[in-house]
């Protein structure tokens, strides 16, 4: 049994003294102790002495869950997210100050200038890592800001001015509030660049592939999630990109972390064909597993390791899995499914590998390690591993796995994938719900909204009909297709920006329908682990860019649909198999195969 990084996975009880990281909207960060005797007024309290922001009508989060007053579920090392109330925001123009200077000495956090979030025994060499850029920083050697990418990025250095690690603050993601390239628009929490994935949440995905990629199987570098303060970062104030660090003012941000890597070039700038076949087929497995919908050939570091006869032999390194465990069921981006390598059978090892991969395990461990992370998230992760395990072992190669899973492989991009077609089956055997009043949960004070005046609201709902008009929904699988699915294509980001903004307004009611649910209304799930019972339901992201939504499966529902959808894959797979047996090779898209 491949073991993860961590240990056992019992969920430890959330009492007493704890540390937690309470992010703003905006971005800001403050690491704060917790005793029992606090609850969210004290932390809100805490927050608005320290960071000098007003926390009134503001509620505060950790992934699914909206900790109404009680934290005491509220587990050691949880990042929370303090968001406003109001019914109708602005999210360019935040109301949370983005500059925060601490006011009061008590409450001002006085750790290093970077802490790891979660139990630091988990990331290995992570304490190393932090203490030769800690040294350099002193020095006088301050990180770099990577011009390359749509997010902010920043390169800290050793003493040598050497790189060690990449560091990507959540609040300067595409979209976020303090993106230093202009992409900005959207608060954390809501939808992002990819709408199943949300503004800020790419940092903890980027930790989760790292820890499911059990003994570097994959070869994901060493990912934590860090609170890292320094005057490098970017701070947007009224949408002017703002240069603390000549002010030399210090930010704390959360970030992923990540050990720097050195490499010759990525795949994209490099011929694929001596790629090693295992290297591929390791990562191909994991960007099953976890639903990559990002793995293009820029995000495949290349090492040389140096000739055999004239051939280079190199390593190939999995970077940037933040658009992976989307909370929808989404078209994957899988640049090696156009790679010979992929076509290869699994060998002995990578079959046993499969073999011991446990969906449930994954899921518990992540639930632990990670606490912001949403159960739609683990639904992916189970559903897909499921998948490549049942596939697998029927016989299929990669390349067959990743097909199944992809829309576009006939070249009709806005139907769904065989995948989804088995989950649009196995959503149809579950009992019709009726879903509740739709009334009720638009008044409920945690509305998820934009602001949206009565014009935006015309143009909403003229684009929503313009969406229904388009041929591809008249398919029978098609009750809302948006078009933002292709997978790596970069569209304008004002130009998306605008759009995410007309389909927020479209989507701002609580529930919207996949395909899976074949018009039936359906009402809400509650999904497990639930500490305070409330949940984050009208923040679920919009399903109009999915034909399968999970999240509103219920608990008691969920094992019912897993267990259809396991009896439709063998059907599925020789279906698969005796269609390309017709068809001969299949098509093969994408521009990357250097032969
Ligand atoms: N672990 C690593 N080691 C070495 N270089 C890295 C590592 N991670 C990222 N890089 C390099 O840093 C740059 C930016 O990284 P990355 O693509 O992950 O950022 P991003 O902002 O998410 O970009 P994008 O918007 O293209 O997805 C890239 O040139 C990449 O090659």
């Amino acid at each position: 049994m491949y073991m993860y990084r961590g240990g056992g996975y019992n969920l430890p009880a959330a009492k007493g003294k704890r540390r937690v990281f309470v992010q703003t909207e905006t971005g800001s960060v403050l690491g704060l102790e917790l005793d029992g005797s606090d609850n969210a007024h004290t932390v809100k309290r805490r927050l608005q002495l320290a960071l000098n922001i007003p926390t009134l009508q503001t509620s505060l989060s950790c992934g699914d869950m909206i900790l109404k007053n009680d934290l005491s579920t509220v587990r050691n090392h949880s990042p929370l997210l303090l968001t406003r109330n109001c019914l109708h925001r602005s999210s360019s123009s935040p109301c949370l100050s983005p500059t925060p200077s601490p006011k009061d000495d008590e409450e001002s956090d006085k750790r290093g200038p970077i802490e790891v979030i979660g139990c630091a025994n988990h990331f290995p060499g992570t304490k190393q890592l932090v203490k030769e850029i800690v040294e350099a920083m002193m020095n006088g050697i301050d990180p770099v800001p990577i011009r390359s990418g749509l997010g902010g990025a920043y390169f800290f250095r050793g003493c040598t001015g050497e790189n060690i690690a990449i560091i990507k603050p959540t609040d300067e993601e595409p979209f976020a509030p303090n993106n230093p390239k202009g992409f900005v628009g959207k608060a954390l929490g809501q939808p992002g660049l990819k709408r199943s994935v949300r503004v800020g949440e790419t940092g903890f995905r980027e930790v989760a592939a790292y820890l499911l990629d059990y003994d570097g199987f994959a070869n994901v570098p060493l990912t934590a999630l860090v609170k890292v303060t320094h005057s490098i970062f970017n701070v947007n104030n009224d949408g002017v990109s703002g240069n603390n660090h000549q002010q030399k003012e210090q930010i704390s941000k959360i970030a992923s972390f990540q050990k720097f890597i050195p490499h010759d070039c990525d795949a994209s700038d490099h011929g694929t064909s001596n790629f090693p076949v295992a290297a591929v087929h390791r990562i191909g497995i994991l960007d099953i597993r976890i639903l990559n919908t990002d793995r293009h050939g820029g995000n495949l570091l290349v090492r040389k390791l140096g000739h055999v006869e004239r051939f280079d032999q190199v390593e190939l390194v999995p970077i940037d899995h933040g658009l992976c465990l989307p909370e929808t069921l989404e078209d994957p981006y899988f640049e090696w499914i156009h790679w010979p390598q992929a076509s290869i059978a699994f060998s002995e090892d990578e079959l046993e590998y499969i073999a011991n991969l446990d969906p449930f395990h994954d899921s518990d461990m992540l639930r632990l390690e990670l606490p912001m992370i949403r159960e739609a998230c683990l639904r992916i992760l189970i559903l897909c591993t499921t998948f490549l395990k049942a596939a697998a072992t029927f016989g299929l190669c990669l390349a067959e796995i990743g097909e199944m899973m992809s829309r576009d492989f006939q070249g009709r991009a806005d139907e769904p994938s065989e995948l989804e077609l088995i989950c649009i089956e196995a959503r149809s055997v579950l009992p019709v719900r009726v879903m509740e009043d739709l009334t009720a949960k638009e008044d409920d004070e945690f509305q998820f909204d934009f602001e949206c005046d009565d014009h935006e609201q015309d143009a909403a709902r003229n684009s929503s009909r313009c969406l229904e008009d388009k041929p591809a929904a008249k398919n029978k699988h098609h009750s809302k297709i948006n078009g933002l699915n292709g997978a790596n294509t970069l569209f304008s980001l004002e130009e998306r920006a605008d759009e995410g903004q007309d389909e927020d307004a479209i989507a701002k009611g609580p529930f919207s329908y996949g395909v899976g649910n074949q018009g039936v209304k359906v009402g809400a799930g509650n999904p497990p682990h639930t500490s305070s019972g409330i949940r984050n339901l009208n923040d679920q992201i919009p399903g109009d860019s999915s034909y399968v939504t999970l999240a509103d499966i219920t608990e008691e529902e969920w094992p019912a649909f897993l267990d259809s959808f396991q009896k439709l894959l063998y059907p599925a797979f020789l279906n698969h198999k005796a269609e390309r047996m017709g068809q001969g090779p299949r098509q093969r898209l994408g521009t990357s195969c250097k032969f």
